[in-house]
């Protein structure tokens, strides 16, 4: 693990109208850490791993990636560093519905210039990764969800993100399918050196990370090593 974190966000404050969802929040992840936000509803997980991903400014406070300080640049530049460094999944997948499987996964690439041959090769070999090749041709709606989120993971990772955001990944799922997702998911990251922040109210889940950061009344009140 590199001594100088990948991603720090400091004492950032956040108000949507009377209700101060975060409140001197600082947390860090360094690269190919996994990092899992936990706490009670509520409690500003969610608004935080938004902030940290520069989809949501913080009203004070600062968040800088690669020492890019990504509270002070323009929209478009936040927007161009999301697409090109930063991956996502979300507990219902997201997936585009009228795309199969495999265009899901290739979509990414595509959208960053790549021949539509180049990406769906690459896309295949994603969805061997997470074990789902046999959903390829089918549109989200057919797989089922453990599938479904298995290519949701792999359309995040398919660009090779250095920081993958997720919230509550397998919140939809059992917890079979949880597990498996988690692990498949965890594994592909580390494969590709990508640094995780997960969400999660479960703690089976956050098992799965690093890290573990507690998030109450909108500061992280604890954080603590799980390996
Ligand atoms: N867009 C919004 N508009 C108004 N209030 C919001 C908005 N987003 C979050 N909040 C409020 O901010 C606080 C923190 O919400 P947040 O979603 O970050 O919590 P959380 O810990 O992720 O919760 P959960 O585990 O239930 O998803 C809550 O009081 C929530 O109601």
């Amino acid at each position: 693990m590199a001594d100088e974190p990948l991603l720090i966000a400091e004492n950032l404050q956040l108000s949507f109208g009377p209700t101060m969802a975060l409140e001197h929040a600082t947390a860090e992840v360094h690269a190919g850490e996994v990092l899992a936000l936990m706490g009670p509803s509520g409690s500003g997980k969610s608004t935080l791993l938004h902030c940290m991903a520069g989809i949501l400014m913080p009203d004070a406070g600062r968040v800088t990636y690669a020492d890019r300080d990504l509270t002070a640049m323009h929209d478009d530049e936040r927007s161009a560093l999301r697409r090109t460094e930063f991956g996502f999944v979300f507990q219902f997948g997201q997936l585009v519905p009228e795309l199969t499987c495999l265009e899901n996964v290739a979509l990414p690439l595509r959208l960053g210039g790549a021949s539509r041959r180049a990406a769906l090769r690459s896309a295949e070999a994603w969805l061997e990764r997470l074990e789902v090749s046999d959903v390829a041709g089918k549109r989200p709606g057919q797989a089922s969800g453990g599938q479904g989120q298995r290519v949701a993971v792999a359309r995040a990772l398919v660009t090779r993100p250095k920081v993958v955001f997720a919230d509550e990944p397998t919140g939809a799922l059992d917890t079979v399918n949880g597990d498996r997702v988690m692990q498949l998911f965890v594994a592909a990251a580390r494969d590709t050196g990508a640094a995780v922040v997960l969400v999660t109210h479960e703690p089976r889940v956050a098992a799965h990370s690093d890290r573990e950061a507690v998030v109450r009344d909108g500061r992280v009140r604890q954080q603590e090593f799980v390996r």
